[in-house]
């Protein structure tokens, strides 16, 4: 996190109600690749979503991994080859309680704001799919090696009848530039590995076997690089991002749950829900 004033704001945000269990584990695992690296691996069967609980889990780990002066550098993963993450667990937001659906916006944000603004070196190993909010995941990294072929990777929200949050948006046009992203978002494209290098959602695509191999490698080489000038460059280039979204969490709540609960959007969410179930 970039200063412990942004710390202590993002953290006074997160949901407190007495209802919300505490972030459990058993999603996630968090192991060493070195004495100063961490590996973070989605483990929440059968498609990693970013359910309420999944969110505050991930960034709870981030917080804890970050929390340890010695690590400098951590790799993003997931337990399954097909999927690194289906995003945004839709379940969450049908027919949902209010209550809960603004705590489960509030650790969506909370997972960017832990990653995106993360003093560690970051690199996603993106084996399988990684639509919507798995794209969202793989975005906060500083690096993303992707498997070529069949996975596909974007941001489908237009696609499905909504649209993605000013700072999900933002983070991609930082990321692939602006007329790529007016394509890509009108669209919703999901890009294959070799679609997504060419527009640089990702910085490599290799042969499945290869990506695991070759993100170890990075972030090995990445956690070399002197951590307080990279600490301060990244909040150089992304600072001003995250702050925006602290000064206006609230806002972006109320566009979110104002949204969701509308009842045409409702009808939409449970006919892809539906969809999804049917496969
Ligand atoms: C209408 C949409 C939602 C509404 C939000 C409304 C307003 C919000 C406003 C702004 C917010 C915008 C931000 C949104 C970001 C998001 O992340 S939205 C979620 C987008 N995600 C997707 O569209 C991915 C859907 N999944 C897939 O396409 C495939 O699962 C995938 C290609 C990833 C893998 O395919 P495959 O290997 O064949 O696996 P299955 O499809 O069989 O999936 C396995 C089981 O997992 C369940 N599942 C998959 N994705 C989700 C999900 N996102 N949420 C909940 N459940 C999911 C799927 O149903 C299978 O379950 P089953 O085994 O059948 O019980």
């Amino acid at each position: 996190m970039f200063s412990t004033a942004a710390r202590a704001l993002a953290s006074r945000s997160l949901p407190r109600a007495p209802s919300i269990l505490p972030p459990s584990r058993s999603m996630l695992t968090v192991s060493r690749l070195s004495p100063s690296v961490a590996e973070l691996t989605l483990d929440k069967a059968p498609a990693n979503t970013l359910s309420l609980e999944m969110a505050l889990a991930f960034s709870a780990a981030v917080s804890e991994i970050e929390a340890d002066p010695s690590v400098t550098a951590l790799l993003l993963r997931s337990s399954s080859t097909k999927i690194f993450s289906a995003g945004l667990d839709i379940s969450e937001m049908s027919g949902p309680e209010p209550a809960r659906l603004a705590d489960f916006w509030r650790a969506i944000q909370g997972t960017y704001l832990s990653l995106y603004s993360s003093r560690l070196a970051t690199v996603a190993c993106i084996e399988g799919h990684a639509p919507a909010g798995g794209c969202l995941l793989s975005l906060m990294a500083d690096y993303r090696i992707m498997t070529g072929g069949g996975p596909r990777i974007g941001l489908n929200e237009t696609a499905l009848g909504i649209a993605a949050p000013y700072w999900l948006k933002d983070m991609f046009v930082e990321t692939v530039g602006r007329r790529n992203a007016e394509l890509a978002l009108l669209k919703g494209t999901l890009f294959t590995g070799e679609e997504a290098l060419a527009v640089g959602l990702v910085d490599e695509v290799l042969p499945l076997e290869e990506v695991y191999p070759r993100a170890k490698e990075e972030v090995l080489k990445l956690a070399r690089i002197p951590a307080k000038g990279r600490a301060e460059t990244k909040r150089l280039l992304r600072g001003a991002a995250v702050d925006e979204l602290l000064a206006g969490r609230e806002a972006d709540v109320a566009w979110f749950t104002e949204f969701v609960l509308e009842e045409g959007t409702q009808k939409g969410i449970k006919a892809y829900l539906d969809s999804l179930k049917k496969k």
